[in-house]
Protein backbone atom coordinates (compact mmCIF):
# COMPACT_ATOMS: atom_id res chain seq x y z
CA UNK A 1 0.00 0.00 0.00
CA UNK A 2 1.70 3.25 -1.28
CA UNK A 3 -0.42 6.83 -0.41
CA UNK A 4 0.37 9.98 1.30
CA UNK A 5 -2.29 9.88 3.89
CA UNK A 6 -0.31 7.84 7.19
CA UNK A 7 -3.57 8.36 9.04
CA UNK A 8 -5.69 6.23 6.84
CA UNK A 9 -2.77 3.95 6.48
CA UNK A 10 -3.33 3.55 10.11
CA UNK A 11 -7.00 2.95 10.03
CA UNK A 12 -6.33 0.08 7.16
CA UNK A 13 -3.21 -1.50 9.09
CA UNK A 14 -5.48 -1.65 12.13
CA UNK A 15 -9.10 -3.17 10.00
CA UNK A 16 -7.32 -5.53 8.20
CA UNK A 17 -4.33 -6.74 10.94
CA UNK A 18 -2.63 -8.51 8.20
CA UNK A 19 1.32 -8.97 8.08
CA UNK A 20 1.83 -9.69 4.54
CA UNK A 21 0.98 -5.81 4.12
CA UNK A 22 3.46 -3.40 4.36
CA UNK A 23 2.48 0.06 4.06
CA UNK A 24 4.69 3.15 2.38
CA UNK A 25 4.03 7.01 2.43
CA UNK A 26 5.31 8.51 -0.46
CA UNK A 27 3.51 10.39 -3.42
CA UNK A 28 2.97 9.60 -6.81
CA UNK A 29 4.26 12.84 -7.81
CA UNK A 30 7.60 11.95 -5.94
CA UNK A 31 9.60 9.95 -8.45
CA UNK A 32 11.82 8.35 -6.13
CA UNK A 33 9.11 7.33 -3.43
CA UNK A 34 7.38 5.55 -6.10
CA UNK A 35 10.84 3.87 -6.82
CA UNK A 36 11.27 2.70 -3.58
CA UNK A 37 7.94 1.26 -3.02
CA UNK A 38 7.97 -0.81 -6.34
CA UNK A 39 11.29 -2.65 -5.78
CA UNK A 40 10.42 -6.51 -5.41
CA UNK A 41 6.98 -5.54 -6.60
CA UNK A 42 5.23 -8.19 -8.95
CA UNK A 43 1.92 -5.92 -9.77
CA UNK A 44 0.83 -2.27 -9.48
CA UNK A 45 -2.85 -1.15 -9.39
CA UNK A 46 -2.79 2.73 -9.86
CA UNK A 47 -5.29 3.97 -8.37
CA UNK A 48 -3.86 7.27 -6.63
CA UNK A 49 -5.60 10.82 -8.10
CA UNK A 50 -7.46 13.58 -7.65
CA UNK A 51 -10.97 13.06 -9.18
CA UNK A 52 -13.23 15.98 -8.15
CA UNK A 53 -14.16 17.27 -11.17
CA UNK A 54 -15.10 20.74 -9.99
CA UNK A 55 -12.12 21.12 -7.71
CA UNK A 56 -9.37 19.81 -10.52
CA UNK A 57 -11.24 23.28 -12.49
CA UNK A 58 -10.21 25.50 -9.77
CA UNK A 59 -6.62 23.63 -9.85
CA UNK A 60 -6.05 22.14 -13.16
CA UNK A 61 -2.10 22.42 -12.55
CA UNK A 62 -2.83 19.85 -9.53
CA UNK A 63 -4.92 17.49 -11.19
CA UNK A 64 -2.14 17.59 -13.95
CA UNK A 65 0.85 16.98 -11.14
CA UNK A 66 -1.00 14.03 -9.77
CA UNK A 67 -2.68 12.68 -12.41
CA UNK A 68 -0.68 12.54 -15.40
CA UNK A 69 2.73 13.01 -14.23
CA UNK A 70 2.54 10.96 -11.32
CA UNK A 71 0.61 8.06 -13.32
CA UNK A 72 4.03 8.54 -15.57
CA UNK A 73 6.41 8.26 -12.95
CA UNK A 74 4.20 4.95 -11.56
CA UNK A 75 4.75 3.53 -15.07
CA UNK A 76 8.55 4.62 -15.03
CA UNK A 77 9.25 3.36 -11.58
CA UNK A 78 7.52 -0.24 -12.76
CA UNK A 79 9.91 -0.32 -15.96
CA UNK A 80 12.58 0.04 -14.13
CA UNK A 81 11.95 -2.07 -11.83
CA UNK A 82 10.70 -4.65 -13.43
CA UNK A 83 6.92 -5.23 -12.03
CA UNK A 84 5.39 -7.68 -14.21
CA UNK A 85 1.67 -5.80 -14.98
CA UNK A 86 0.38 -1.84 -13.89
CA UNK A 87 -2.96 -1.60 -14.10
CA UNK A 88 -4.02 2.27 -14.31
CA UNK A 89 -7.57 2.86 -13.23
CA UNK A 90 -9.16 6.03 -15.63
CA UNK A 91 -13.01 6.85 -15.95
CA UNK A 92 -15.30 7.76 -17.88
CA UNK A 93 -15.09 11.35 -17.85
CA UNK A 94 -11.65 10.65 -20.17
CA UNK A 95 -13.72 10.23 -23.11
CA UNK A 96 -14.33 13.92 -25.09
CA UNK A 97 -13.53 15.31 -21.91
CA UNK A 98 -14.75 18.70 -20.97
CA UNK A 99 -13.08 19.28 -17.53
CA UNK A 100 -9.58 19.06 -16.34
CA UNK A 101 -10.24 15.85 -14.74
CA UNK A 102 -11.09 13.96 -17.55
CA UNK A 103 -8.44 15.37 -19.48
CA UNK A 104 -5.72 15.10 -16.86
CA UNK A 105 -7.07 10.95 -16.82
CA UNK A 106 -7.39 10.88 -21.09
CA UNK A 107 -3.72 12.15 -20.80
CA UNK A 108 -2.98 9.50 -18.23
CA UNK A 109 -4.27 7.04 -20.36
CA UNK A 110 -2.33 8.10 -23.08
CA UNK A 111 0.59 7.98 -21.01
CA UNK A 112 0.25 4.37 -20.38
CA UNK A 113 -0.43 3.48 -23.65
CA UNK A 114 2.62 4.94 -25.65
CA UNK A 115 4.58 3.02 -22.73
CA UNK A 116 3.09 -0.12 -24.59
CA UNK A 117 4.01 1.61 -28.25
CA UNK A 118 7.39 3.12 -27.42
CA UNK A 119 8.33 -0.43 -25.11
CA UNK A 120 7.67 -3.79 -27.22
CA UNK A 121 9.82 -5.62 -25.75
CA UNK A 122 8.99 -4.30 -22.06
CA UNK A 123 8.98 -7.05 -19.13
CA UNK A 124 6.20 -4.21 -17.62
CA UNK A 125 2.45 -4.85 -19.19
CA UNK A 126 0.45 -1.71 -18.28
CA UNK A 127 -2.86 -1.46 -19.40
CA UNK A 128 -6.13 0.94 -17.98
CA UNK A 129 -9.67 -0.18 -17.15
CA UNK A 130 -12.61 2.62 -17.76
CA UNK A 131 -15.57 2.63 -15.68
CA UNK A 132 -18.67 4.90 -14.86
CA UNK A 133 -19.56 6.57 -11.66
CA UNK A 134 -18.99 3.70 -8.30
CA UNK A 135 -21.91 3.95 -6.03
CA UNK A 136 -20.91 5.35 -2.67
CA UNK A 137 -17.24 5.92 -3.54
CA UNK A 138 -16.33 8.91 -0.65
CA UNK A 139 -17.44 11.89 -1.65
CA UNK A 140 -20.02 11.04 -4.23
CA UNK A 141 -23.76 12.09 -4.43
CA UNK A 142 -25.61 8.63 -2.83
CA UNK A 143 -23.71 9.33 0.30
CA UNK A 144 -24.64 13.06 0.12
CA UNK A 145 -28.24 12.51 -0.45
CA UNK A 146 -28.77 10.28 2.33
CA UNK A 147 -26.82 12.65 4.97
CA UNK A 148 -28.88 15.14 3.04
CA UNK A 149 -32.44 13.16 3.75
CA UNK A 150 -30.88 12.49 7.12
CA UNK A 151 -30.61 15.83 7.89
CA UNK A 152 -34.34 16.66 7.33
CA UNK A 153 -33.37 18.60 4.13
CA UNK A 154 -34.56 17.99 0.42
CA UNK A 155 -31.74 15.97 -1.86
CA UNK A 156 -29.56 18.91 -3.89
CA UNK A 157 -30.27 17.89 -7.39
CA UNK A 158 -27.61 19.99 -10.21
CA UNK A 159 -29.87 18.76 -12.77
CA UNK A 160 -32.40 15.76 -12.98
CA UNK A 161 -31.99 15.33 -16.64
CA UNK A 162 -28.24 14.53 -16.12
CA UNK A 163 -27.03 10.84 -16.73
CA UNK A 164 -24.60 8.96 -15.12
CA UNK A 165 -23.53 5.00 -15.43
CA UNK A 166 -23.89 3.62 -12.15
CA UNK A 167 -21.79 0.47 -11.02
CA UNK A 168 -21.17 -1.00 -7.21
CA UNK A 169 -17.46 -1.09 -5.69
CA UNK A 170 -17.39 -4.68 -6.47
CA UNK A 171 -18.05 -4.62 -10.05
CA UNK A 172 -15.77 -2.42 -10.30
CA UNK A 173 -13.07 -4.27 -9.26
CA UNK A 174 -13.98 -7.33 -10.74
CA UNK A 175 -12.76 -4.96 -14.03
CA UNK A 176 -9.39 -4.36 -12.48
CA UNK A 177 -9.17 -8.40 -12.23
CA UNK A 178 -10.13 -8.77 -15.69
CA UNK A 179 -7.74 -6.76 -16.68
CA UNK A 180 -4.75 -8.44 -14.64
CA UNK A 181 -5.70 -11.37 -15.72
CA UNK A 182 -5.79 -11.19 -19.52
CA UNK A 183 -4.47 -7.74 -20.43
CA UNK A 184 -1.56 -7.23 -23.40
CA UNK A 185 -0.14 -4.16 -23.44
CA UNK A 186 -1.96 -1.06 -23.84
CA UNK A 187 -5.27 -2.31 -24.03
CA UNK A 188 -8.35 -0.07 -22.09
CA UNK A 189 -10.89 -2.39 -20.70
CA UNK A 190 -13.90 -0.80 -20.23
CA UNK A 191 -17.12 -2.32 -17.67
CA UNK A 192 -20.65 -2.13 -19.84
CA UNK A 193 -23.10 -0.40 -17.45
CA UNK A 194 -26.50 0.66 -16.94
CA UNK A 195 -27.34 4.27 -16.49
CA UNK A 196 -29.63 6.78 -14.98
CA UNK A 197 -31.08 10.39 -14.46
CA UNK A 198 -29.54 12.16 -11.07
CA UNK A 199 -33.33 13.18 -10.70
CA UNK A 200 -34.34 9.58 -10.92
CA UNK A 201 -31.25 8.42 -8.39
CA UNK A 202 -32.39 11.17 -5.93
CA UNK A 203 -36.13 10.19 -5.97
CA UNK A 204 -35.07 6.47 -5.09
CA UNK A 205 -32.97 7.63 -2.40
CA UNK A 206 -36.04 9.63 -1.03
CA UNK A 207 -38.91 6.47 -1.41
CA UNK A 208 -36.12 4.06 -0.22
CA UNK A 209 -36.12 6.67 3.17
CA UNK A 210 -39.70 6.97 3.01
CA UNK A 211 -39.48 10.57 2.37
CA UNK A 212 -41.32 12.90 0.03
CA UNK A 213 -39.68 12.87 -3.48
CA UNK A 214 -39.06 16.46 -3.27
CA UNK A 215 -35.93 17.88 -4.81
CA UNK A 216 -33.89 21.31 -4.81
CA UNK A 217 -32.45 21.80 -8.20
CA UNK A 218 -29.07 23.74 -7.70
CA UNK A 219 -28.03 23.82 -11.29
CA UNK A 220 -24.74 21.99 -12.85
CA UNK A 221 -21.39 22.94 -11.19
CA UNK A 222 -17.89 24.17 -13.01
CA UNK A 223 -16.84 21.14 -15.81
CA UNK A 224 -20.00 18.98 -15.73
CA UNK A 225 -21.10 16.84 -18.83
CA UNK A 226 -24.89 16.22 -19.10
CA UNK A 227 -24.21 12.79 -20.42
CA UNK A 228 -20.93 10.59 -19.71
CA UNK A 229 -19.42 8.54 -22.38
CA UNK A 230 -17.37 5.02 -21.56
CA UNK A 231 -16.43 4.27 -25.13
CA UNK A 232 -15.97 6.70 -27.81
CA UNK A 233 -17.35 5.73 -31.58
CA UNK A 234 -13.43 5.72 -32.64
CA UNK A 235 -12.83 3.00 -29.26
CA UNK A 236 -16.05 1.05 -30.37
CA UNK A 237 -14.93 0.46 -34.28
CA UNK A 238 -11.82 -1.40 -32.51
CA UNK A 239 -13.47 -2.76 -29.71
CA UNK A 240 -13.81 -6.82 -28.87
CA UNK A 241 -16.75 -7.26 -26.60
CA UNK A 242 -16.53 -9.67 -24.08
CA UNK A 243 -20.06 -9.31 -22.62
CA UNK A 244 -19.58 -7.40 -19.49
CA UNK A 245 -16.79 -6.01 -20.75
CA UNK A 246 -15.14 -4.49 -23.57
CA UNK A 247 -11.49 -4.37 -24.53
CA UNK A 248 -9.89 -1.65 -26.76
CA UNK A 249 -6.31 -2.83 -28.07
CA UNK A 250 -3.81 -0.92 -28.32
CA UNK A 251 -3.16 1.16 -31.85
CA UNK A 252 0.33 -0.19 -32.19
CA UNK A 253 1.24 1.24 -35.64
CA UNK A 254 4.27 3.53 -35.87
CA UNK A 255 5.18 6.61 -37.36
CA UNK A 256 5.29 4.99 -40.99
CA UNK A 257 1.95 5.82 -41.58
CA UNK A 258 2.45 5.58 -45.88
CA UNK A 259 1.93 1.58 -45.27
CA UNK A 260 -1.39 1.54 -44.13
CA UNK A 261 -2.46 4.10 -46.58
CA UNK A 262 -2.41 1.46 -49.34
CA UNK A 263 -3.06 -1.63 -47.25
CA UNK A 264 -5.64 -0.15 -44.83
CA UNK A 265 -9.21 -1.02 -44.79
CA UNK A 266 -12.17 1.34 -44.66
CA UNK A 267 -14.54 0.41 -41.97
CA UNK A 268 -17.28 2.34 -41.34
CA UNK A 269 -17.83 1.06 -37.94
CA UNK A 270 -20.36 2.26 -34.96
CA UNK A 271 -22.55 5.76 -35.58
CA UNK A 272 -22.72 6.18 -31.90
CA UNK A 273 -20.22 5.82 -28.80
CA UNK A 274 -21.35 4.02 -25.92
CA UNK A 275 -22.61 7.07 -23.42
CA UNK A 276 -25.00 7.26 -20.58
CA UNK A 277 -28.37 8.72 -22.59
CA UNK A 278 -28.26 5.83 -24.97
CA UNK A 279 -27.36 2.77 -22.65
CA UNK A 280 -29.77 0.96 -20.70
CA UNK A 281 -31.30 2.89 -18.85
CA UNK A 282 -32.89 2.20 -15.41
CA UNK A 283 -36.26 3.66 -13.67
CA UNK A 284 -36.73 3.98 -10.12
CA UNK A 285 -37.67 0.67 -9.11
CA UNK A 286 -34.69 -0.52 -10.55
CA UNK A 287 -32.15 2.21 -9.11
CA UNK A 288 -33.70 1.00 -5.43
CA UNK A 289 -32.99 -2.65 -5.90
CA UNK A 290 -29.49 -1.88 -6.97
CA UNK A 291 -29.02 0.72 -4.12
CA UNK A 292 -30.60 -1.94 -2.02
CA UNK A 293 -27.76 -4.00 -2.09
CA UNK A 294 -25.02 -1.46 -1.09
CA UNK A 295 -23.88 -2.71 2.30
CA UNK A 296 -23.85 0.94 3.53
CA UNK A 297 -27.22 2.05 2.25
CA UNK A 298 -28.57 -1.21 4.12
CA UNK A 299 -26.95 -0.05 7.55
CA UNK A 300 -28.18 3.48 6.92
CA UNK A 301 -31.18 2.09 6.75
CA UNK A 302 -31.09 -0.14 9.62
CA UNK A 303 -30.74 2.84 11.46
CA UNK A 304 -33.42 4.52 10.77
CA UNK A 305 -35.61 1.64 10.65
CA UNK A 306 -34.57 -1.79 11.04
CA UNK A 307 -37.76 -3.11 9.27
CA UNK A 308 -37.15 -1.09 6.32
CA UNK A 309 -33.58 -2.81 5.88
CA UNK A 310 -35.01 -6.05 5.43
O1 LIG B 1 -25.21 17.92 -4.75
C1 LIG B 1 -25.09 17.26 -5.79
C2 LIG B 1 -23.86 16.72 -6.24
C3 LIG B 1 -23.85 16.00 -7.42
N1 LIG B 1 -24.96 15.83 -8.15
C4 LIG B 1 -24.96 15.08 -9.42
O2 LIG B 1 -24.78 13.72 -9.15
C5 LIG B 1 -24.06 13.10 -10.21
C6 LIG B 1 -22.89 12.36 -9.63
O3 LIG B 1 -22.05 13.29 -8.97
P1 LIG B 1 -20.77 12.80 -8.14
O4 LIG B 1 -20.12 14.01 -7.54
O5 LIG B 1 -21.13 11.67 -7.26
O6 LIG B 1 -19.87 12.14 -9.29
P2 LIG B 1 -19.27 12.76 -10.59
O7 LIG B 1 -20.13 12.29 -11.74
O8 LIG B 1 -18.99 14.21 -10.46
O9 LIG B 1 -17.91 11.94 -10.67
C7 LIG B 1 -17.13 11.68 -9.51
O10 LIG B 1 -17.31 10.37 -9.08
C8 LIG B 1 -16.95 9.36 -9.99
C9 LIG B 1 -17.09 8.02 -9.36
O11 LIG B 1 -18.15 7.88 -8.54
C10 LIG B 1 -15.52 9.46 -10.41
O12 LIG B 1 -14.66 9.13 -9.35
C11 LIG B 1 -15.25 10.86 -10.83
O13 LIG B 1 -13.88 10.93 -11.04
C12 LIG B 1 -15.69 11.86 -9.82
O14 LIG B 1 -15.49 13.17 -10.25
C13 LIG B 1 -23.66 14.21 -11.18
O15 LIG B 1 -24.54 14.18 -12.26
C14 LIG B 1 -23.84 15.48 -10.35
O16 LIG B 1 -24.23 16.58 -11.15
C15 LIG B 1 -26.17 16.32 -7.70
O17 LIG B 1 -27.20 16.15 -8.35
N2 LIG B 1 -26.20 17.03 -6.54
Amino acid sequence: MFSRDEAKQDEMRRLLGDERVRYYVGDVRDYDSVLRASRGIDHVFHAAALKQVPSCEFFPLEAVRTNILGSANVVEAAERNGVGSVVVLSTDKAVYPVNAMGMSKAMMEKVAQAHARNNPNSATTVSCVRYGNVMYSRGSVIPLFIEQIKAGRAPTVTDPTMTRFLMSLGESVELVEHAFQHARPGDIFIRKAAACTIGDLAEAVCELFNVPAKLDVIGVRHGEKLDETLASREELTQAEDFGEFLRVPLDARDLNYSLYVSEGELDEGPVEDFNSSNAPRMGVPEIIELLKRLPEVRAELALRDPVLAC
